[in-house]
């Protein structure tokens, strides 16, 4: 089998299971011959942590994709997924014994400075600094604003953390003209109809400490809301890690990840991106909006798979990858077929077309279909 993202030198011999996969290996697919067949297996590296991405227009097979590889970490030893799933539709991994999760998190893990943002108030005006100044107050001003700091000081177990309810009152009783307290609370009041913060949420650890896959459901979630959940499980997973408290290496695997660049998620996710191999914890991030994603996402990855991309801008993000392998006209070398991909592997310098195989588990994110609904009718 020939294996993406580890090079030739670190070739694990022998096989401990019934097919030929090495170890910690995720079977992906296979190669793709010009005249369609296929050719021998491929895998991807689950020894090593990895940064990666998986673009593709629409309907392509990106979320497919994703899923394929979060059965194989289901599959593996010393690691574990954890599915960022804003459609909705992966909860057909319970399968492979996955569990869909309602996600919680602390208002903690969102560090004070990032509060005015995500409540979409300006951090210099009223309202927005008193959230800041309050959220610091009830958390200790550095007990969670790891993002740029000394790593060290953020790790450990989790924060105690304030609910927001507790943060509302804190507002209610702070030296505040009325109407800053007031518009304050109502934003406050608001997150907490998102139902995404609860002081007591269980530590995002917890949703690695099986090993079966966590898929976080955001379908329906408010898009501040699904931001700060990204942003807690992302630096959650990476400090769990650097503390000791995980004992496997977590893959977090992002669907739509253009909805989390560029917000409240952003700075975790830069983080996973530039520093989250050291600590072992790998990132892959799927979009249909390359161009959408920034330039750190593909030259800090190192594995690339790439669907049928047709817009030029997504086509040039791709080219960002550097690689010299990547010359000539990489969308004349984008497959056409839906499942089928170019992957480019960073340890050998090599791409090549691959076709994924198909899922083991139900994938339900099939588009609805007219005709289909037409038919049904008529029987
Ligand atoms: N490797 C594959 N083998 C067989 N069928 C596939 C494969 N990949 C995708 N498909 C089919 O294509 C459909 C679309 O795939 P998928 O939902 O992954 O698209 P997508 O690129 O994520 O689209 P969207 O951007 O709308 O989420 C799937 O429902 C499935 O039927």
């Amino acid at each position: 089998m020939y294996v993406l993202g580890r090079g030739e030198s670190d070739l694990d011999g022998g096989t401990d299971r019934d097919d030929d996969r090495p170890p910690h290996t995720a079977r992906i697919g296979s190669f793709l011959a010009r005249d369609g067949s296929a050719g021998a297996a491929v895998g991807v590296d689950l020894d090593r942590p990895h940064a990666g991405v998986v673009f593709g227009k629409r309907g392509t097979g990106k979320s497919y994709t994703l899923g394929v590889l979060a059965e194989e970490l289901a599959d593996a030893d010393g690691v574990v997924p954890i599915v960022v799933d804003p459609m909705g539709v992966f909860a057909g991994l319970d399968a492979v014994g996955g569990r869909v999760v309602d996600p919680k998190v602390r208002p903690a893990s969102i560090p004070p400075s990032a509060w005015p943002d995500l409540l979409g108030l300006d951090p210099a005006g009223g309202p927005g600094s008193l959230v800041w100044r309050v959220v610091a107050d009830a958390v200790g001003a550095d007990a969670v604003d790891g993002e740029g700091g000394d790593e060290a000081d953020s790790a450990g177990s989790e924060p105690s953390s304030p609910s927001l309810a507790t943060l509302r009152e804190a507002v209610a009783a702070a030296d505040a003209p009325a109407e800053t307290r007031r518009a304050a609370a109502n934003h406050l009041r608001l997150a907490e109809s998102w139902g995404v913060f609860d002081a007591d949420a269980p530590p995002v650890a917890s949703l690695a400490a099986d090993g079966d896959p966590a898929v976080l459901d955001l379908a329906g979630v408010p898009d501040a809301a699904a931001a700060a959940v990204v942003r807690a499980v992302a630096r959650g997973l990476y400090d769990a890690r650097i503390a000791g408290d995980l004992p496997r290496l977590p893959w977090l695997l992002v669907d739509e990840a253009h909805a989390f660049f560029g917000g409240i998620a952003d700075p975790a996710l830069r983080t996973l991106l530039t520093r989250g191999r050291a600590p072992g914890v790998s990132l892959v991030c799927a979009t249909q909006r390359p161009a959408a994603l920034p330039s750190v996402a593909v030259s800090q990855s190192d594995l690339l798979v790439s669907h049928r991309l047709t817009a030029a801008r997504d086509v040039d993000r791709l080219a960002e990858a550097e690689a010299t392998y990547l010359a000539g006209d990489l969308a004349s070398r984008l497959p056409e077929g839906v499942g089928e991909a170019l992957v480019v592997d960073d340890a050998t310098e090599t791409a090549h077309t691959v076709r994924v195989r198909e899922r083991r588990t139900p994938h339900e994110g099939e588009s609805p279909r007219a005709s289909r609904l037409s038919d049904a009718e008529s029987r």
